[in-house]
């Protein structure tokens, strides 16, 4: 019989808050990166990077590290004795700042590489090397733990690929300066297993000592779990990695995003190491991030394990769908909107949040022509509209130099006809449309969302017909806005340019969910449009005609006529009746949307 393999357990040191943000354009509020970190203590990771008392010219979305740090959930966790925080630190300035914040271990970083340290930095290799062991130095003496980051050990981004020699000499004066470990920085995501095994061999041979070495990769190449599998198999236990594979490098061009936490792990619990890491609150951390910050999941693990969840959920026929995650994937971006896809379902992101998504003539024309491309899909059962950032919309653009307001006879109708054209896009369209209101609307913005068939919002999603105030008055989307809410409580409304709460829609019933918070409102989202799954769509288009007719013609001979089409139609052999009938009789439940992927079309 063979002997018991044990593997020595593994120590992952997390750097999605600092690594994996810091890359990001689009400003990213404090209050998710703190609830980043905290989910990510709650998967069992011990080690998580917090931020880096970086300049924040240099690295503007780690700007607020001072907020971080001085957080009071913070405070607790860096006094915890298991816990490790370590915090980026370039110079005495940043040390000082950590300190005086209760940080217990900081990092200091060189670029193995002139081309590299030049960009990054401004200093050469010596000088980087002389500022980090000054920082060392001064740490130690406070009591401070000092890690090292060596990056480019592979490739320079300037410069071509990286000495051994250069990687050592960087390593060495790290560790003599006092640093208790190294971690090996793939910046570029270029190196392979090859690579990984041959530098790591040549440090080893050359007196470094594996137990002061961590693997940092990238995974630019694809080769970042391969390399981490590498690596452990000559000897090194402590990985740094990051949640959904969040990460890059803004100095670096074209640097991917750091390996996946959620991969690392799964690939280190099927060889039964263990990481101490809940895989499952892990994938689902990874989930929420990507989701906060509009990403596409980077995590293969943790893509495939999510959907897996979601579809035995899904298909579980006693459960009710609450708050279950689909998965979205972008599928274009043009200035000003992000389309997003999950199987049948299409979410279009306002993208402006810096101007409060307010529609310029380009975001009207672009999405004006989405809507109208995805209610030709037939794959396509319903739209969502939902916005980045604090706002949902606000409305038209009032901006200087760019609002139409005030103008001539030709940039009025120009105006007039964008905004009836998409209004009667959304209004018109067959496939059912849901407002995901992520925060306040004006103007238009309320527009958007009452043209829609239904809503969801959060609690902070304020309406203000606020065009009164600026003398203007609510013109195109009177339409859909007194349809919704009624004439006397429109009228009100308008009148008023007072805030409408999303507690007096919800008790008119004309929101039909209000969420706490933006990501409860996403999952809200999704659970939503998974219970949709019961409706045909052929049959939710002709509903929507229903009730289009009752509002335009109730009672008259259109309305009539109307009906009477729409109910030969429904009857008919080709329509989602026959098939829906024929399943009922046979006692089974109809998923629509595989039934519109043509998952369970019968084969012609
Ligand atoms: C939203 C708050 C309360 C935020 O108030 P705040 O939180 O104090 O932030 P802010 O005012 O600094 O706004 C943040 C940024 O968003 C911009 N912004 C914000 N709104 C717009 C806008 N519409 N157009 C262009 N830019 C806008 C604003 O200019 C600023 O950009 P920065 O100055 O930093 O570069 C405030 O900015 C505000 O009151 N905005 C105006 C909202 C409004 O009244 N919208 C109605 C527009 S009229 C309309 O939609 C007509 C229509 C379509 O209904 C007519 C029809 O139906 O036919």
């Amino acid at each position: 019989m063979s002997p018991q393999i044990t593997f020595p357990d593994v120590r992952i040191v997390e750097v999605g808050p600092r690594d994996g943000l810091q890359n990001i354009r689009d400003p990213i509020a404090t209050k998710t990166k703190l609830e980043l970190i905290q989910r990510l203590k709650e998967t069992g990771l011990r080690t998580i990077e917090l931020t880096s008392v970086v300049s924040p010219k240099a690295v503007p979305q780690l700007a607020d590290c001072r907020d971080v740090l001085g957080d009071p959930s913070i405070k607790q966790s860096l006094t915890e004795p298991h816990i490790r925080h370590p915090v980026l630190i370039p110079n005495i300035k940043g040390l000082k700042i950590a300190f005086e914040h209760g940080v217990r271990e900081v990092a200091v970083f060189v670029s193995a590489t002139e081309g590299f340290s030049k960009a990054n930095i401004n200093c050469t290799v010596d000088q980087g090397i002389a500022r980090a062991k000054e920082v060392t130095s001064l740490a130690l003496q406070s009591n401070i733990v000092v890690r090292g980051y060596v990056s480019c050990i592979f490739e320079d981004p300037y410069d071509g690929p990286t000495s051994p020699a250069s990687v050592l000499h960087c390593v060495k004066s790290l560790l003599d300066a006092g640093c208790y470990e190294i971690s090996l920085g793939d910046t570029l995501g270029t190196g392979s297993p090859s690579s990984v095994r041959s530098l790591i061999s040549y440090l080893r041979e050359h007196g470094i000592p594996l137990e002061n070495l961590a693997g940092h990769f990238h995974d630019t190449y694809g080769q970042a779990v391969a390399n981490v599998w590498e690596a452990y198999a000559c000897g090194i236990r402590v990985f740094d990695s990051s949640v959904a594979g969040l990460g890059g490098c803004p100095f670096a061009p074209g640097a991917k995003g750091n390996v996946a936490t959620e991969d690392v792990v799964y690939m280190f619990h099927s060889a039964g190491i263990n990481t101490g890491v809940d895989i499952s609150k892990l994938v689902n951390t990874g989930v929420w991030i990507s989701k906060q910050l509009s990403r596409t999941n980077s995590s293969r693990a943790g893509t495939a394990i999510h959907i897996k969840k979601t579809k035995s959920l899904s298909l579980d026929k006693n459960e009710t769908p609450k708050d279950v995650s689909l998965q979205w994937s972008l599928v274009s971006e043009t200035k000003g909107l992000l389309l997003y896809r999950s199987g049948v379902n299409m979410k279009i992101v306002l993208n402006r949040p810096k101007n409060g998504n307010a529609l310029t003539a380009d975001m009207i024309h672009d999405l004006t022509t989405t809507i109208n491309d995805i209610s030709n899909d037939p794959q396509v059962s319903r739209i969502v509209i939902s916005g980045n950032g604090k706002f949902f919309c606000t409305g038209m653009d009032l901006g200087k130099g760019s609002t139409p307001v005030g103008q001539n006879d030709s940039t009025s109708i120009a105006q007039f006809n964008r905004l009836t054209t998409l209004f009667e896009a959304i209004d018109t369209s067959p496939k059912v449309t849901i407002a995901c209101i992520n925060g306040p609307a004006f103007g238009g913005g309320v527009g958007l969302a009452f043209a829609c068939d239904i809503r969801l919002c959060t609690k902070d999603a304020i309406m203000t017909l606020s065009e009164v105030k600026m003398g203007l008055c609510p013109a195109t989307i009177s339409k859909y806005v007194i349809r919704e809410w009624g004439l006397p409580f429109a009228r009100e409304a308008m009148l008023s340019a007072r805030p409408v709460t999303p507690k007096e829609l919800k008790a008119l019933g004309i929101v039909s969910q209000v969420s706490d918070s933006t990501s409860k409102l996403h999952a809200r989202l999704d659970s939503f449009l998974i219970t949709l799954k019961v409706a045909s769509p052929g049959a939710s288009r002709m509903s929507k005609e229903l009730i289009r007719l009752a509002w335009t013609s109730a009672g008259g001979d259109q309305q009539a006529s109307g009906i009477r089409n729409i109910f030969s139609e429904m009857m008919g052999p080709d329509a989602d009746g026959a098939h829906g009938v024929k399943e009922f009789q046979s006692r089974r439940k109809v998923d629509w949307d595989l039934y519109t992927q043509r998952i369970l079309k019968p084969k012609l």
